[in-house]
């Protein structure tokens, strides 16, 4: 068979093309026998008496593993162990693992080819296209030593599932050493096998016992299928790392994109789009308005219309993208993906070590939430908001002042408005349609029904900003007479119940103007009080007379003769429907008047909010939307994992209704040019997301992709869990509570960047929001220690310490130390030990992020799995080396390097910093 590089493919690209991955099994070929969801296939390696070339020189050797698919006779590169240095017989701590996805037959050949690496710093660059012969020539750094291959089938059929193979040079000659291919077992101790590797410590040997414990559930498998609809093209890595007890831990590593990336960029701006359109015909409803505002109203309406426009275009932009999970790094600066997440992913670690439970650690990474289409010259979101609010309060004079919170309020009350106006009438017509079937109990439900919502309408308006509103609109009329609206029938008033007074009361008086009639609101808004309640009495007048009549219509020996009752002995049957129809019909008029009322004064709070400062003031809307919905993708992606992997835990579970969960991110931006924008984005975008809650219904059919609803104040996002796993909630979740987020940010500048901002720039946007967040993580304890049960929080206490972890994060933050990445350290241990959900940001989420989610994997492993201190570096190394996030910089930039020079990884913590030869400036 002849083996040729394939041009196009490229090393660690797990996947092929879709249409040639195979699912469901070629039947030309054998399948290898799985448990669903889980890897098809995983082994490990190791080298014996290798042949240097040069006598006497050390090995620092690394193995290629490429795939021969049967039906191709073809090589793929697959993947590569990392290096292993100065010794003949390496024994690799990265494996090779070959997920469910993995179109792999007991046919597939594997060949692995094993170089001697002379310079590290040249050994990285592997480009996509790739040379046409068999092995590639020496490559800068490296030098080729041997190579071997098998089928798959030869494994798994092999006694102990081991292979030793015989490594030849490339003309299948010379033997210059063995290696030992075996197949990750689950369960089984392999003792007696004593293995010496080589550690952190230079010249320093260890010797371990290699040993794999039965791995437990905890990714739920079952539940795999409805996280398989939103995560997609994952790449898998292995390693095997020693216990400080000398027994070996496995660690996969798990790095997927999500179809939510573009899912929720496009839910959202659906909504941003029927919501304004709403409100740009109520500003073309307002009504007559006096020459100065008509002409405000018409600019602002121009100007909101070819936003929506926008909008629009946006929207269809994004709809041709079908399928698309992932935005490059590279595509930050597109204008129509502007609302998509930048590389968004989810970092997972699932450890299996002896003796413990299995785990795992889940990290959202995504690029910092921010508006790169449109700059950052002036600053981000946090400065310019601050900005134009003071600007505006400061020049109110073409139009009137309301305050951010008096608008949201405006956008509140109206959004209410819209919702319960339609909500009445449906549940007067029942009412009705009761009344037709003279139905009594049909009759008494409707109108509680009726009753509620009707309260909670006329609860609406008891706001003072709705007087203010109507006497400002009063004045903007041309004239400011208000046309005498035409009073609700009086039959209503006179209908009262003994006239008694309305449950409303008059709110404080509004500013004095001679001709506005300050009372007729209240006149206007009480009559719907007053009409609900003649409904009211009339219902009970008329279920009182039906009992009556029942009573006196009954025979003697208390039988009744049905077409007797009716014909004879009772009064003829009372139309109910007759009766009730007018008074509804008086509910429905008063209701009107009072929504056009409100609607008209509210609208015109919205038309001074947008008169200010008019193109700015959009834009800053649209620069807030855009940060928004990058945010709300990558929390929707984190809350649908966080779910599906604790469904299991009652504690989360009542954790989620009884108090929220908490979001921690996790920022790596420097205080300096353009990064301070995207800090001051991010900062707003993150903390925007408090507007969210969720709610988690059943799925009705395979579409599980959430959906949201709601408006820019409040959002409401709907996670649709499979029948099976909906079941398995508590009551209060399954009613539909909502279930809240509270959001953190902490941020710690660690590139050269930051080092100029610390000498000769400013930091106090970082000490700002991370004092601000402390306390916003301090408040979500308090809650936490308050609500959750008395038994699970001794137990919590026992298990954490977190007023201790708290204070030391507060000390840290209080500290103004430079670069003091220990605040990050703390702030997501607290998250994990809070069973929050994690997310990591720099601006890319490429390369400081791959750094950060690498160092926290290895210190989990060190502080909570009993990593072999000796082994803390080299396992550092294997993860950015070989692991998901080399992929990650591929898959973003078509280079397999992280894009740091010399310089400035001087200026990195040193833990920070990646190993040699896998960095470099490359064009990003
Ligand atoms: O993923 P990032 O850390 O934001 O990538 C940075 C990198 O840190 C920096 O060294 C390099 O000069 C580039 O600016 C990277 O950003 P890109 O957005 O260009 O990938």
């Amino acid at each position: 068979m002849e083996i040729k590089e394939e041009g196009a493919s490229e090393e660690g690209q797990h996947f092929l093309p879709t249409a040639q991955a195979n699912d469901t099994g070629d039947p030309q070929f054998t399948s290898i026998q799985k448990t669903p969801n889980e890897p098809q296939l995983e082994f490990i390696l190791a080298c014996k008496d290798l042949v240097a070339p040069v006598r006497d020189r050390k090995l620092n050797t690394l193995v290629q593993i490429s795939v021969i698919h049967p039906a191709e006779q073809s090589l793929t590169r697959y993947s590569s162990t990392e290096i292993v240095e100065g010794t003949r017989d390496p024994l690799f701590l990265t494996g090779v693992t070959f997920p469910s996805e993995y179109p792999i037959y007991e046919e597939t050949k594997i060949k692995l080819t094993v170089y001697d690496v002379k310079d590290k710093s040249h050994d990285t660059v592997r480009t996509s296209v790739l040379p046409e012969h068999k092995d590639p020539p020496p490559e800068g750094g490296r030098s080729f030593l041997g190579y071997a291959s098998f089928k798959v089938g030869e494994l798994l059929k092999s006694k102990e599932q081991l292979l030793a193979l015989s490594l030849r040079t490339s003309d299948g000659g010379k033997v210059v050493g063995t290696i030992e291919v075996s197949v990750v077992k689950m369960g089984e101790i392999e003792d007696g096998e004593a293995d010496h590797i080589t550690t952190d410590v230079q010249g320093q040997k260890c010797a371990l016992v290699c040993e794999c414990t039965a791995p437990e559930n905890v990714s739920g498998k079952d539940n795999l299928p409805f996280l398989n609809a939103v995560l997609k093209n994952p790449v898998c890595k292995l390693y095997r790392f020693p216990t400080s007890d000398n027994k070996w831990m496995r660690i996969r590593e798990q790095m997927s994109e999500s179809i939510l990336s573009f899912h929720i960029p496009k839910e959202l701006i659906s909504l941003h789009i029927k919501e304004d359109l709403c409100r740009n015909q109520e500003l073309k409803e307002l009504g007559e308005l006096s020459p100065h505002w008509d002409n405000l109203r018409k600019n602002v309406l121009t100007h909101c219309d070819q936003m929506v426009n926008m909008y629009q275009d946006i929207l269809t932009e994004l709809s041709k993208e079908t399928g698309s999970s992932f935005k490059s790094s590279s595509s930050k600066g597109e204008k129509t993906l502007e609302f998509v997440p930048i590389n968004l992913h989810l970092q997972r670690m699932h450890v299996h070590s002896p003796h413990l439970k299995d785990a795992l650690y889940d990290v959202i990474t995504v690029g910092a939430p921010a508006a790169h289409f449109q700059g950052f010259k002036n600053g981000g979101l946090r400065k310019l908001l601050h900005r134009f609010e003071t600007e505006r309060r400061n020049t109110g004079y073409q139009f009137i002042y309301y305050s951010p919170e008096n608008t949201a309020k405006a956008k509140e009350v109206l959004s209410n408005i819209n919702q319960l106006q339609p909500l009445i009438a449906t549940h007067a017509d029942l009412l009705l349609n009761s009344a037709s079937q003279h139905s009594p109990d049909s009759l008494k439900n409707s109108l509680k029904m009726l009753s509620e919502k009707t309260e909670l309408f006329v609860h609406a308006f008891k706001d003072q900003l709705v007087r203010s509103a109507l006497l400002a609109l009063y004045t903007a009329r041309p004239g400011g007479i208000l046309k005498k609206p035409p009073s609700p029938k009086s039959s209503t008033e006179e209908s009262s119940p003994q006239g008694q007074p309305s449950p409303m009361r008059r709110q404080d008086s509004i500013p004095h103007h001679s001709d506005y009639d300050e009372e007729e609101w209240d006149r206007v808004w009480a009559n719907v009080g007053k009409s609900l309640n003649c409904i009211i009495a009339m219902v009970d007048k008329l279920i009182e007379r039906e009992a009556g009549s029942e009573g006196s219509g009954g025979s003697q020996d208390g039988e009744k003769d049905p077409s007797l009752a009716d014909s004879i002995t009772s009064p003829p049957r009372e139309d109910w429907y007759e009766q009730l129809y007018p008074l509804i019909l008086t509910l429905k008029d008063c209701m009107g008047e009072v929504v056009n009322r409100a609607k008209q004064s509210l609208t015109f709070v919205l038309l001074q909010e947008l008169a200010y400062s008019l193109p700015q003031c959009l834009m800053l809307t649209l620069r807030r939307d855009i940060v928004f919905s990058q945010a709300l993708a990558g929390l929707v992606c984190g809350f649908i994992i966080k779910l599906q992997t604790s469904l299991h835990d009652p504690g989360f579970l009542q954790q989620l209704h009884t108090v929220g969960l908490i979001v921690q991110y996790e920022g790596l931006l420097s205080t300096y040019s353009d990064e301070i924008g995207m800090l001051e984005d991010m900062a707003v975008g993150i903390s925007d997301l408090k507007k969210v809650a969720f709610k988690i219904i059943e799925a009705k059919s395979n579409d599980v992709l959430p959906v949201i609803t709601g408006r820019r104040e409040h959002y409401v996002v709907e996670v649709k869990l499979p029948a099976r796993m909906f079941e398995s909630l508590p009551l209060q979740i399954k009613e539909g509570q909502l279930l809240y987020v509270y959001p953190v940010l902490f941020n710690v500048g660690i590139n050269e960047q930051q080092t100029l901002a610390e000498r000769f720039g400013d930091v106090s946007l970082q000490e700002s929001i991370n004092q601000e967040n402390f306390e916003l993580l301090k408040e979500y304890y308090k809650i936490f220690m308050e609500k959750m049960p008395p038994d699970y929080i001794s137990h919590f206490q026992e298990q954490n310490d977190l007023k201790g972890l708290l204070e030391n994060l507060h000390q840290n933050i209080q500290a103004k130390k430079r670069k003091n990445v220990e605040i990050m350290w703390l702030a997501a241990t607290i998250c994990r030990k809070l069973n929050g959900i994690r997310f990591t940001c720099c601006k890319s989420a490429k390369d400081r992020t791959s750094m950060s989610v690498t160092l926290e994997q290895c210190s989990i492993l060190r502080d909570e799995h009993q990593l072999h201190k000796d082994f803390f570096i080299r396992a550092l190394d294997c993860m950015r080396r070989e692991g998901c996030r080399i992929e990650n910089v591929l898959k973003n930039i078509k280079c397999r390097k992280y894009a740091f020079n010399m310089l400035q990884l001087m200026a990195f913590p040193k833990y920070y910093r990646p190993p040699e030869g896998t960095y470099g400036k490359a064009d990003t």
